[in-house]
C-alpha cells in the first residue's frame, strides 16, 4: 500500500510530511491504511487555519451553523454502513457493533443540537432597570483528540457539540484507527464545512505532543487513557484559560446481591464486562459475588455462558459476540496482565487465551477474592476479577477501592439495596439491573478521580464546549429614577 495526502489542513489533504505509519487490520495484520505523519510545522499550520476559520464561523447564526452539521448527518446516514465496514476493519469490532456506533454519531446530532439548547441556550431575567441576559460564546480553537475503541462515535462527540457552539476544530485521532478519521473528514468535508472549520492531523503520539503543546489551542478535548490523561493535565497546569476536557479510563465494579433471576444476572455480566472484547471504558472489571449457594450457581453459570462466546471475525456471516482486540500487542498486553494478577494469587477459572500474531483472545475470568495486594490498574481487555463477598457495605468499600471512578452497578431484586448503593458508591455512572455498558448519549456521560476532571461527555459536553457570557442590559444609556446616597448629577 502506498502513502496518500492524509492531512486535511485548511480545506485541503495534504501529504505528511513527518514519519510514515501505517494501520493493520487486527484479525489478519493487513495494512488498510498508509501515510506519512504530520510534522510539528503541520500542526501549526492547521491551528492557524483554524483560527482564520474562527470568526467567520462563530459569527454564523447557530441555526447555519447546525444546517451544515444536519449535512454531515445525512452523509452519515448515507455512508453508514461503508463507515460501519471501516471501524470493524481497523478496530476488529463485529459488523453488529459497528453499525451501531456509526448509528450513534448520527444519534449524536439531534441530542447536542437539544443540549446546546437547554444547557448554553439564551435565558433572560427581568431586573428592576433592564435586563440580565446568560449567553455563552465558543472558546475558540479546540484540539479533539480521540481513541480508538469507537474511532467514529467517541470523536464525534466532541466534534459536533464543539462545532455547534462555534469553535473551530484540530483533530487528532488514534493512529490507531486513522482510517476512520480519513473517512469521517471526508463526509465533514461533502456536508459543506468551510475551510479550516476542521482540520485533521495525523500522526502518533510526536503529532499529539505537538497539538496539546500548542499555544494556539483554546481549549483541549480528550477521550483516551488515563495515563496520557494525566500527561495532559499537568501540560496544561498553570494555563487557567485554556479548557481541558478529561475523559479517562475505569476499573469499574459490578456487584450482583439477591438477584433471582439467574439467566438474566449472566446476561448483564457478560455484557457488562466482555462487549467490545473488554474494550470500553466502561466495561465491568471487577465483579462482586455473593459467598454461598447463590454465587456459586451464578459463577458456574457465567463460566458456563462465557466459554460459549463466539469470537470471530468481524464480517463472519453468523456474528461473533467478540472480535478481535485493536492489536497483537494489546492482546498480548493482556496476557502479561493476566499472569501477574496470577503471581499475586489470582486463579484463572477461565484463562485469557490469546491467537499469537493477531487481535483474538478468548474472555477470561480470575478468582481474585485471596489477592491482597491488588494493581489498581485499568486492563482493557476481556478479563474479569471476581470477588466473593458476605457482608454488603464490605462489597462496597472494595468496589470503590479504587483511583478510578466511571461506571459502577448493581444487580438485585431489591430496591433498597440500591438507595444505599447509589448513596455510597463513587462513579459518574451508576446502574441497576442494567449492563455498565452502553451509557445513553443523552445524558452526561464521564467519572471522577482517575476517571475524568468533571467535565463530563455526551449531552453534558456542551457545557465544556462554551463558556458563559453574562450581560446586564437596557435598550438607552437611562439616569435611574433614584441614585444612591451621596451622589448628585446635575
Ligand atoms: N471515559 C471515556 O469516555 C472513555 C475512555 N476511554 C479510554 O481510552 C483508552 C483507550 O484508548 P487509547 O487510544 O489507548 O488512549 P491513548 O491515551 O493511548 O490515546 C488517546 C489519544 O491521545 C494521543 N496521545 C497519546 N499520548 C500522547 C501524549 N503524550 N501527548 C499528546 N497526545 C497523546 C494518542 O495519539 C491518541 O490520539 C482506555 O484507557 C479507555 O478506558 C475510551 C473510551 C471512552
Ligand atoms: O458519548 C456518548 O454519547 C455516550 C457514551 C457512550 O457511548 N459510551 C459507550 C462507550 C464508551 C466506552 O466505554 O468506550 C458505553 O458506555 O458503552
Amino acid at each position: 500500500m502506498t502513502t496518500h495526502a492524509a492531512q486535511f489542513i485548511n480545506g485541503e489533504w495534504l501529504a505528511g510530511q513527518g514519519e510514515a505509519f501505517s494501520s493493520l487490520n487486527p484479525a489478519n495484520n493487513e495494512v488498510i491504511w498508509q501515510a506519512n505523519s504530520a510534522t510539528a510545522d503541520q500542526v501549526d499550520t492547521a491551528v492557524k487555519s483554524a483560527r482564520e476559520a474562527f470568526y467567520s464561523w462563530s459569527d454564523m447564526a447557530f441555526e447555519a451553523r447546525l444546517e451544515i452539521v444536519k449535512r454531515f448527518a445525512e452523509q452519515l446516514k448515507e455512508n453508514s454502513e461503508e463507515l460501519a465496514i471501516a471501524i470493524a476493519k481497523e478496530t476488529g469490532k463485529p459488523l453488529w457493533e459497528t453499525r451501531t456506533e456509526a448509528g450513534a454519531m448520527v444519534g449524536k446530532i439531534a441530542i447536542s443540537e437539544k443540549a446546546y439548547h437547554e444547557r448554553t441556550g439564551v435565558v433572560e431575567n427581568a431586573m428592576p432597570v433592564g435586563r440580565a441576559v446568560i449567553r455563552h460564546k465558543a472558546h475558540g480553537v479546540v484540539a479533539v483528540f480521540g481513541p480508538y475503541n469507537f474511532p467514529g462515535h467517541l470523536p464525534n462527540g466532541h466534534i459536533v457539540p464543539a462545532l455547534l457552539a462555534g469553535n473551530t476544530v484540530i483533530f487528532k485521532p488514534s493512529e490507531l484507527t486513522p482510517y476512520v478519521a480519513e473517512l469521517t473528514l471526508k463526509l465533514w468535508e461533502k456536508a459543506g464545512l468551510p475551510a479550516g472549520v476542521i482540520n485533521l492531523v495525523q500522526g502518533e503520539v510526536e503529532t499529539g505532543k505537538a497539538l496539546a503543546s500548542h499555544r494556539g489551542i483554546d481549549g483541549l478535548f480528550f477521550t483516551g487513557s488515563s495515563r496520557t490523561g494525566h500527561i495532559l493535565h499537568e501540560q496544561f497546569a498553570g494555563q487557567p484559560g485554556k479548557i481541558l476536557a478529561l475523559e479517562m479510563g475505569g476499573n469499574n465494579p459490578l456487584i450482583v446481591k439477591d438477584a433471582s433471576d439467574t439467566k438474566a444476572v449472566v446476561h448483564d455480566i457478560i455484557q457488562s464486562a466482555f462487549i467490545s472484547s473488554g474494550q470500553r471504558c466502561t466495561c465491568a472489571r471487577k465483579l462482586f459475588l455473593p459467598a454461598g449457594e447463590q454465587g456459586d450457581a451464578i459463577l458456574e453459570h457465567l463460566v458456563r455462558a462465557t466459554k460459549a462466546i463466539k469470537v470471530g471475525n468481524f464480517d463472519d456471516e453468523d456474528q461473533p459476540f467478540m472480535g478481535s482486540m485493536i492489536s497483537n500487542q494489546a492482546a498480548a498486553g493482556m496476557v502479561a496482565a493476566q499472569q501477574q494478577l496470577i503471581d499475586l494469587g489470582a486463579e484463572a477459572i477461565i484463562e485469557l487465551t490469546h491467537k499469537e500474531g493477531t487481535g483474538f483472545v478468548t474472555p477470561g475470568i480470575l478468582e481474585c477474592s485471596n489477592v491482597t495486594d491488588f494493581p489498581d490498574d485499568e486492563h482493557f481487555g476481556p478479563l474479569l476479577k471476581v470477588f466473593r463477598y458476605t457482608d454488603f457495605d464490605a462489597a462496597i468499600e472494595k468496589a470503590n477501592d479504587t483511583s478510578f471512578g466511571l461506571s459502577a452497578g448493581l444487580l438485585s431484586d431489591n430496591a433498597e439495596d440500591y438507595d444505599h448503593f447509589l448513596r455510597r458508591i463513587r462513579a459518574g455512572i451508576v446502574n441497576f439491573n442494567r449492563p455498565i455498558t452502553g451509557a445513553s448519549s443523552a445524558a452526561p456521560f464521564g467519572g471522577i478521580g482517575a476517571s475524568g476532571n468533571h467535565r463530563a461527555s455526551a449531552y453534558y459536553a456542551a457545557d465544556y464546549c462554551a463558556y458563559p457570557v453574562a450581560s446586564v442590559e437596557l435598550e438607552k444609556v437611562t439616569l435611574p429614577g433614584a441614585l444612591s446616597p451621596g451622589l448628585s448629577i446635575d
